[in-house]
């Protein structure tokens, strides 16, 4: 039963900004797509390494262990990775809300689904990064073996060889993994986040 008209919002006293001063920064999210293998993972975890130690408060978000927890009752069809981005959504925000620079790694292959993510979000709270690779080359790492399962067919609806993933339109960032190394990556995305002020006091 849907009880929420009989749900009202409660306004706290302490606000975003007011978390965000006690950071010493702004909070973003930095929403990481890409098919697998193409290197989400690696490069959240290193641009995540890289800004704890630059004194950033951060938080990591990654596909396979929200999988493990909060969205273990999902599986891959279409209707289960759309909730399946919808609450990570969610949590994203309520961490980026905390004060946070939120990494997000999830293939997240819908336009309309990573559209619907950042539609929850201000200007410039959202930053997605299409961290891209060719199949051929995601298939020839295939750092977990799940391309050759889903080649022999032990693993159906696999993303890239048996469900479909859509390049983001308009991503703010493009990494390209064939072409740029790991730290590259990680100084680009750095920059990024300096030059567009999110490391500044905020005021
Ligand atoms: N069928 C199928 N298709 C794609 N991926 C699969 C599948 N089955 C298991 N895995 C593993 O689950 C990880 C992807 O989870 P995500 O939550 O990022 O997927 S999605 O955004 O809901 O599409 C993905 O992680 P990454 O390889 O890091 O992308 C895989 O390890
Ligand atoms: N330039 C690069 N950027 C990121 N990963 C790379 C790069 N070159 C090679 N790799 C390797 O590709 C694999 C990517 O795996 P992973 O980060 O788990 O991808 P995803 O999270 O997108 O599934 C890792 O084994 C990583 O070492």
């Amino acid at each position: 039963m849907n009880n929420s008209n009989h749900i009202q919002w409660q306004q706290p006293l302490i606000k975003k900004e007011d978390r965000e001063r006690l950071h010493g920064h702004r909070g973003v999210v930095i929403w990481l797509t890409g098919l697998s293998g193409s290197g989400k993972s690696t490069i959240a975890i290193a641009l995540e390494k890289a800004l704890h130690e630059a004194g950033i408060s951060t938080f990591l978000l990654d596909g396979d262990n929200i999988r493990h927890g909060l969205n273990s009752d999902l599986g891959f069809s279409r209707k289960d990775r759309t909730e399946n981005i919808r609450r990570i959504g969610e949590v994203a925000k309520l961490f980026m809300e905390s004060g946070c620079v939120v990494l997000a790694s999830f293939i997240s292959p819908y336009e309309a689904d990573r559209m619907k993510v950042r539609s929850l979000f201000n200007s410039g709270e959202f930053i997605e990064v299409y961290v891209k690779c060719s199949l051929a080359q995601c298939e020839k790492r295939d750092p977990k073996g799940l391309y050759k399962k889903a080649r022999s067919g032990e693993i159906l609806t696999f993303t890239g060889i048996s469900d479909p993933y859509e390049e983001p339109k308009n991503p703010e960032i493009i990494i390209d993994t064939e072409a740029l190394p790991v730290q590259e990556a990680v100084r680009i995305l750095n920059e990024f986040l300096t030059e567009h002020g999110y490391f500044t006091k905020p005021g």
